[in-house]
């Protein structure tokens, strides 16, 4: 009961959380604190490492990866509902989307919602295939957007839309985010990570990840699909199920 307890009390401070974030980017955005296309790069980024780090909250029980998903469940029946127009949520529209179109919710937002919900049923903080292929989506095509779309005058001569700096940006941060939430994970017991080979691993993994973010399939499949699969694939092969 303790258990239960504790799950549904962490499932209600993490939907409360993700509500906040949304919120408050709203607020930043409408104030014009922060440009619009800025706003949903650090919701990006901080939805998927502050869920992450969330998963401690819930209880040992076989059954805390399923409370765990209930908050991108919500948060898929919320993009799905008013990006279908059954409801407006302006605050919302504003905080995730490009250009504050309702519609736009239904493409990257929906599909890293459903990428979060998969990897919480799929890998939990079990495996560092889950930790890792969150941190590729959140971090590294994150900063890769906010890096390369402020700085990134040289672009790749294979995709004109997207830059060097910007794909650096996406190897290191994806790196290092990896690594610190191995090293978190690993800290609080979840998984054993044996550094001398993990970092190779990951150094490996950040290149797939990146090199699958930066060639024009994008343009067919959404980042937000393509980054977290190649990640599972590449980390399932070099990790398997365990951190070593
Ligand atoms: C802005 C988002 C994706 C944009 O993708 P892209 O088009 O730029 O590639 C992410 C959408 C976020 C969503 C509305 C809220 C998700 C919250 C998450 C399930 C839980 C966060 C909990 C934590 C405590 C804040
Ligand atoms: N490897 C990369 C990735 C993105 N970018 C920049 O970030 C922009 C992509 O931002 P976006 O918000 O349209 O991308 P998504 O929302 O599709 O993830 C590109 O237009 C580039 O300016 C880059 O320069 N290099």
């Amino acid at each position: 009961a303790s258990m239960l307890l504790r799950d549904g009390g962490a499932t209600l401070l993490v939907t409360a959380g993700a509500y906040s974030l949304v919120r408050a980017f709203d607020a930043l955005t409408e104030r014009r604190l922060v440009q619009q296309s800025l706003s949903r790069k650090v919701v990006h980024v901080l939805s998927g490492v502050f869920f992450m780090a969330s998963w401690p909250l819930f209880s040992n029980s076989t059954s805390a990866r399923f409370f765990a998903a209930v908050v991108p469940f919500l948060n898929c029946v919320r993009l799905l509902t008013y990006g279908l127009g059954f409801y407006s949520d302006e605050a919302l529209v504003k905080s995730v989307t490009r250009e504050g179109k309702r519609e736009e919710l239904l493409r990257g937002p929906l599909y890293y919602v459903i990428v979060l919900l998969i990897i919480v049923l799929v890998f939990w903080r079990d495996s560092p295939i889950g930790i890792v292929s969150l941190s590729m989506m959140s971090g590294g095509d994150g900063f890769a957007d906010i890096v390369g779309r402020r700085f990134g005058s040289l672009k790749l001569p294979f995709n004109k839309k997207k830059s060097w700096v910007g794909s650096a940006a996406m190897f290191i941060s994806g790196f290092l985010l990896s690594a610190l939430m191995l090293s978190y994970f690993s800290w609080l017991g979840y998984i054993h990570v044996s550094w001398d080979q993990a970092l190779g691993k990951l150094v490996l993994v950040a290149l797939a990840a990146t090199v699958v973010e930066c060639i024009p399939v994008t343009d067919v499949v959404d980042d937000n699909i393509s980054v977290p699969l190649a990640t599972m694939l590449v980390a399932f092969l070099l990790f398997g199920n365990t951190a070593n």
